[in-house]
């Protein structure tokens, strides 16, 4: 039985070697000063790793003097969060910071343990206590700890951690909240501070689901934004920065602003609305557009009437009850504003595809706009504003979307009454919708269909009465111009002289 005595012998030597080493090391943690055992923990470890076959790397919370929480921890938590949630028996759950749900993760001294491409790794949850005779106060450092075989160092260090970062990126993109950012702040006060963002928690409803609009037109937007946020690499390929501008004009009411929020929900991104009369410079809209993060959505909206490019800012000034108050307000606004550069146009161009505008990523620019005629070529031209989407007046297929959003209604006898009626007149979708919407608890589906054809037919009666006037105007002109064109012509007989100011000539000039 020689086998079993040897077995015996190895356990014995170990369990002997094990216990020796803990008392010596329970003797030097107790009598020992810091620095003793700081060697010891340090030259320990080294002989241990010279025959222990696995490695190990810890991502710590905060690194080096860095107030900021690292990314890679965070990723590693997020990652984490969803895998461990399934293995590990000791959870913590937390409401994070930007997220409305509790998040879940590994507690303190956990252990969960993850496979990739048949390899099998560890994580162990941990932290480093603070040094009880440090002179500031301290707070604990967390830190996870991946444990793997040596030999499967390449895959791990390279595959494995790239697939933890991204997918924990990921997680941490699905789970938090976003926000709606603006630079204004509204504070008249406020004329030497720069402005920067502040947010708030962005909740808009709006999804392509919801919005009216022709559905193969609406399939080519959500396409379009699709493909963009899948083509990191592609954009890479070729060169260009991840980033693409929509261009929306229409009427009034026409959807826009609501488009705007069905992307950000389609897309998960956030929102930066854009205030440009908030922005006193170039320089300042250069530092906002380097403030935004990616995965945002930068918005200009009514972009012909914020900004008169030339320079002039159309901000009204706001009247102060005291009269002082507001001569000195006016002068030091007007002191500032003589000593400072506006946004220009060559500034907005910048920011939106100039050198700049490729820090961050994925990024959609999206300007909006009532009168597209008005706007400079050189700020909507492809590259800049990739795409232009023209916002209308309700189809009946539009219609047909809102009916299902506010009256649960795919059909009804009146919709061809209304389908009739809106071929013939113009009506905006939020014309629609406010007839559509119930006034009272007693207001049924015909009722507010009823409704809505009643305003069909005053617009459409409002339409015909105008269209009544200006032909009786441009035919009174027409009569009148042309009773003006007949005395010149005589006159003209008595003195040629007169000639040059016939109606005629003068329009030609
Ligand atoms: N296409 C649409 N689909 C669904 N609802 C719409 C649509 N267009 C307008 N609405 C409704 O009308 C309201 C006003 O629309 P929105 O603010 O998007 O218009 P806009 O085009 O941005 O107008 P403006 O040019 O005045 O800014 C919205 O709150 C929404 O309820
Ligand atoms: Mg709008």
């Amino acid at each position: 039985m020689i086998v079993p005595q040897t077995v015996t012998e190895v356990w014995t030597t170990m369990g002997s070697t094990i216990a020796s080493f803990m008392f010596i090391w329970a003797i030097i943690r107790q009598y020992c000063p810091y620095e003793v055992r700081f060697y010891f923990a340090k030259y320990t470890q080294r002989i241990i790793s010279f025959f222990y076959p696995y490695i190990k790397i810890s991502i710590h919370e905060y690194t080096g003097d860095r107030l900021e929480r690292s990314e890679a921890y965070a990723a590693v938590e997020a990652y984490l969060s969803i895998n461990s949630s399934k293995s590990a028996k000791r959870l913590k759950a937390e409401m994070a910071k930007d997220c409305s749900n509790l998040v879940l993760s590994m507690d303190e001294y956990e252990r969960v343990k993850d496979e990739f491409q048949g390899i099998q790794v560890w994580w162990v949850s941990s932290m480093v206590m603070p040094l009880p005779q440090s002179m500031y106060p301290q707070q604990e450092r967390r830190y996870y700890r991946l444990t793997f075989h040596k030999r499967y160092r390449e895959i791990i260090t390279e595959a494995y951690l790239k697939h933890v970062i991204q997918q924990g990126k990921e997680i941490r993109v699905r789970l938090r909240q976003r926000k709606l950012y603006t630079n204004d702040s509204g504070n008249k006060w406020q004329i030497y501070k720069q402005t920067t963002w502040s947010h708030i928690v962005f909740e808009h409803p709006a999804t392509f689901e919801t919005l009216a609009m022709e559905p193969a037109k609406k399939k080519e937007i959500i396409d379009d934004l699709v493909t963009f946020c899948k083509n990191k690499d592609f954009y890479a390929r070729i060169g260009k920065a991840w980033k693409r501008g929509y261009l929306l004009y229409g009427p009034p009411g026409t959807g826009k602003s609501t488009m705007i929020a069905a992307m950000a929900n389609l897309l998960n991104y956030d929102v930066y609305d854009l205030e440009l009369t908030a922005v006193k410079d170039n320089t300042e809209l250069r530092k906002l557009l380097i403030e935004t993060t990616s995965k945002s959505i930068i918005v200009i909206e009514d972009i012909d009437c914020s900004l008169d490019l030339t320079g002039q800012r159309t901000k009204k000034e706001e009247k102060s009850p005291d009269e002082d108050k507001q001569k000195w307000e006016k002068e030091i606004r007007k002191e500032h504003e003589e000593s400072s550069s506006k946004v220009t146009l060559s500034g907005l161009l910048n920011f939106i595809d100039g050198l700049w505008s490729a820090c961050g990523e994925e990024r959609l620019i999206v300007f909006t706009t009532n009168y597209v005629e008005k706007l400079d070529p050189a700020l909507i031209r492809r590259g800049r504003m990739d795409k232009h989407i023209e916002l209308f007046y309700c189809s009946f297929e539009a219609f047909k979307v809102l009916s299902r959003n506010y009256l649960r209604l795919e059909a009804h006898p009146l919709f061809d009454k209304i389908e009739s009626l809106m071929k013939e007149t113009m009506i905006t979708p939020a014309d629609v919708a406010e007839n559509l919407m119930p006034k009272s608890p007693l207001d049924d589906a015909e009722k507010c269909l009823s409704r809505l054809i009643q305003a069909l037919e005053e617009t459409k009666a409002a339409a015909e009465a105008t269209e009544k006037d200006e032909k009786e105007a441009s035919t009174k002109n027409a009569q009148s111009s042309f009773k003006a064109a007949e005395v010149p012509a005589m006159e003209d007989a008595a003195c040629p002289t007169t000639r040059k100011l016939s109606p005629k000539s003068q329009n030609m000039n």
